[in-house]
């Protein structure tokens, strides 16, 4: 039994299921959720495409940092993070140290599967299977601080789910 500490925290790739696992978790457990992608675009009221398009990367990254921080001081929240909100060390420490960290994993063709029909990714424009493919060899051990790893390939949603419960 893992010590339950102020919120659980969903990494991964993208495409491992942050978001609907993020939903169905929250749900179960009637906690609120704080998708950080969301928040994101909420806030900067555009999508991430387009602020990928107009500022660059960086400019969504510092975004990103501020809204990882700001989410992490607060307690009792299901948060789903954006695929590369794991690649600073600030949101890194954030993450750890306000909530118990759960890495969501597939293989790349699983990914590559679920993400196919959703165009709204920047990072997956163009050659997406190469792209997620050189991602993926990129981000083979950003996710490794994680407190525990669960791999979704077999697992349906609410399977999911069910695992990381009794794993509380
Ligand atoms: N366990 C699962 N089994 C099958 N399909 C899944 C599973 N988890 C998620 N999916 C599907 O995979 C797709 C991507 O999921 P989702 O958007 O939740 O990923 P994400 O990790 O939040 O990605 P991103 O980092 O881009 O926000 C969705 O269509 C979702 O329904
Ligand atoms: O993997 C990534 O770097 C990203 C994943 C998405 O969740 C978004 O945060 C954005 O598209 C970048
Ligand atoms: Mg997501």
């Amino acid at each position: 039994m893992i010590r339950l500490s102020k919120n659980i925290v969903l990494v991964g790739m993208a495409g491992t299921g942050k978001t609907t696992v993020g939903q169905a978790l929250a749900a179960r457990l009637g906690w609120d959720l704080i998708d950080t992608d969301h928040l994101v675009e909420r806030e900067q009221g555009m999508p991430i495409r387009q602020i990928f398009a107009e500022r660059g990367e960086a400019a969504f990254r510092t975004i990103e940092t501020e809204a990882v921080v700001r989410t992490m001081a607060r307690s009792g929240l299901v948060v789903s993070t954006g695929g590369g909100a794991v690649l600073a060390e600030t949101n890194r420490q954030a993450l750890k140290q306000g909530g118990l960290v759960i890495a969501l994993k597939a293989p790349v063709e699983v990914i590559i599967e679920r993400v196919r029909s959703d165009k709204d990714r920047p990072l997956f424009q163009g050659n997406f299977e190469e792209q997620v493919r050189k991602l993926a060899e990129q981000r083979k051990q950003a996710y490794d601080f994680a407190d525990m790893t669960i791999d979704t390939t077999l697992f349906s949603v609410e399977q999911v789910v069910d695992e990381i419960v009794s794993r509380l």
